[in-house]
């Protein structure tokens, strides 16, 4: 069967969705300033969307790390390609995240990020599949809930391709 996408959540509603994540991130900050870490590469397209949506001031840092590869499950193995350009030691960190699946990478990315003694440090993601969490992470914002298919779009590949989609598609056709 050849690969196709079937959308899951449509454009129209993750954007609808950002502007509320903002406004919500907005008013929990309000007085403070805060420093948003993308974890690249899934991680890019939501975090400028949701900068935007911010009314505090905000600054940004970026992050590598990959457990996926082009595999469609994650290796257990999680690498850092590009560690963070700034220090984190009393900073208001949110870390954004594109999907939480397993929980490996972000279960390992905060005990590795607490090390370097932020004032606060939570996660705003914009997909969760709750079904399939092996570590426990706490998430303090989620965009949405989604059941245990893999997906692409807004940032989410499947070898590679498919993270310029502007909506969330479930790929058919792929063992
Ligand atoms: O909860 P987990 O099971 O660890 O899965 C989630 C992580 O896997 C994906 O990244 P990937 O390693 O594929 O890198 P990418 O963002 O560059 O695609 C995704 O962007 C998350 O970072
Ligand atoms: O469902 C997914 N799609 C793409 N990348 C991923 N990384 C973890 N889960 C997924
Ligand atoms: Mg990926």
């Amino acid at each position: 069967m050849a690969e196709s996408i079937r959308v899951l959540v449509s454009e129209e509603k993750i954007v609808k969705r950002i502007m509320e994540l903002g406004a919500k991130i907005s008013e929990d900050y309000a007085g403070k300033s805060v420093h948003l870490i993308c974890v690249l590469k899934g991680g890019a397209p939501f975090m400028c969307e949701l900068a935007k949506r911010i009314t505090v001031p905000v600054s940004m840092d970026f992050m590598s790390v990959s457990s996926y590869g082009n595999n469609t499950s994650s290796s257990g193995i999680v690498k850092i390609a590009k560690d963070l350009d700034e220090p984190l030691e009393g900073k208001d960190v949110l870390i954004v995240e594109d999907i939480i699946d397993s929980g490996r990478t972000l279960y390992y990315l905060m005990q590795l990020l607490e090390k370097r003694k932020p004032a606060s440090m939570k996660i705003c993601t914009l997909l969760d599949k709750p079904e399939r969490r092996e570590r426990d992470v706490k998430v303090e914002y989620t965009g949405f809930n989604i059941p245990d298919k893999f997906v692409v779009g807004y940032g989410l590949d499947y070898a590679q391709k498919y993270r310029n989609l502007p909506y969330i598609g479930v790929v058919e056709g792929v063992e």
